[in-house]
């Protein structure tokens, strides 16, 4: 699964917990309204024998295996749409068991419809009221309801709590997914910037930065440098000790880098190569913090590893560059000399800048 569907469906599965304790109240208070309901009226439990078992087996079962449902499901948008049609439908089943009575039918109804428009727009009400009007006609069919649209006292009482409390419930739900979306969307944002293994920006990220920062040096005149830095024979320390304990070392280079300057902007080129943007520095300040990384690498103890360099190439910014790209391959001229000149140094080869 891809990060963003991991994303989307792990905002859905937090739609279904946070729903379950909210469909066990407004079911359990919803039992109580139809008990009263058919409890004040004259031959209320009698009329549909059938109906209340019924009612007691999905009101006390449905919300659980709903959210085990949409727990254990891998399509937890289709769950989490349909489970709501449910409660459109049974919805609709007691309606006409109430005889249509007006408040406690309306409660219900407005209570599903508010917790569809919420979780699936205009789009979920619609088939939510389509569904809970094919469930009114066929509980009609069923049970030949007469009508009685008053309430009585104690019907209404029992109402308020639906009233009162299910839109703060539904409120509370809300807000804590609304938590939950920016949390996650932090995350996301933060996987689609960061390298996974060494934690400095990814290629891609740090491209757009390289581009902004260009065009932004440019416009102001500021002094700025980049630099490549790689791991020098990187592949004796994959192959003499394997690749764990090379991804080991990219994993430490990559919190060495990230421990530079806030400013600085660090990201991952290549395999063991990096690309840092150093803004607000001009090549004698870039040079000494190439040259004081160049050293804290050489003497930092890596696991298994006896001795690890890098060698760094350095490219101001200069009028010369026409695109970023240019100012980068520059860098990359001189990250070739460190190599060529031996490796475990920094390079700058001014001289050599041509566009
Ligand atoms: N462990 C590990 N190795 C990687 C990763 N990405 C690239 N490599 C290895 O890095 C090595 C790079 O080797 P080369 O391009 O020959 O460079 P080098 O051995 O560092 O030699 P010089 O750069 O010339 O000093 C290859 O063996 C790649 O397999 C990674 O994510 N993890």
């Amino acid at each position: 699964m891809d990060s963003e569907s991991q994303f989307r469906n792990n905002a859905l599965k937090g739609i279904a917990y946070y729903s379950y304790a909210a469909r066990i109240f407004a079911y359990l208070i919803g039992l109580a309204v139809v008990i009263t309901v058919l409890g004040v009226s004259d031959d209320g439990y009698h009329k549909i024998p059938i109906a209340m078992p019924f009612l007691f087996i999905v009101c006390l079962a449905w919300p659980h295996i709903a959210y085990q449902w949409a727990k254990r499901s891998n399509v937890t948008t289709k769950v989490v749409t349909s489970s709501l049609l449910f409660d459109a439908f049974f919805t609709g089943l007691w309606v006409p068991l109430m005889s249509f009575e007006l408040i406690p039918s309306t409660v219900f109804i407005t209570a599903v419809m508010m917790n569809n428009i919420s979780t699936g727009g205009l789009k979920l009400f619609l088939h939510g009221f389509i569904a809970m009007i094919l469930a009114i006609i066929l509980s009609s069919l069923l049970i030949n309801p007469s009508f009685q649209f008053e309430s009585n006292i104690l019907v209404i009482l029992v109402c308020i709590p639906m009233i009162t409390i299910y839109p703060m419930v539904l409120a509370t739900i809300n807000y804590k997914l609304t938590r939950l979306l920016i949390f996650q969307k932090g995350k996301l944002l933060q996987l689609s910037r960061n390298d996974s293994l060494t934690g400095v920006f990814s290629r891609r990220y740090w491209e757009q930065r390289l581009l902004g920062e260009f065009n932004r040096c440019k416009r102001s005149g500021e002094k700025t440098c980049v630099m490549m830095v790689d791991i020098d024979n990187f592949k004796n320390i994959n192959d003499t000790y394997g690749h764990l304990v090379g991804d080991n070392v990219l994993r430490q280079l990559g919190s060495i880098l990230q421990g530079l300057r806030n400013s600085d902007i660090a990201g991952r080129y290549g395999g063991e190569e990096f690309a840092i943007l150093l803004p607000n520095s001009d090549l004698e300040e870039s040079l000494l913090v190439a040259e004081r990384l160049r050293q804290k690498i050489e003497h930092t103890k890596f696991e298994k590893v006896d001795r690890c360099t890098i060698s760094i190439g350095i490219a101001p910014l200069s009028a010369q560059f026409s695109n970023a790209y240019k100012w980068l391959d520059q860098a990359d001229k001189a990250l070739y000399q460190a190599k060529a000149n031996g490796r475990n140094r920094v390079c700058s080869e001014l001289s050599q800048i041509e566009d």
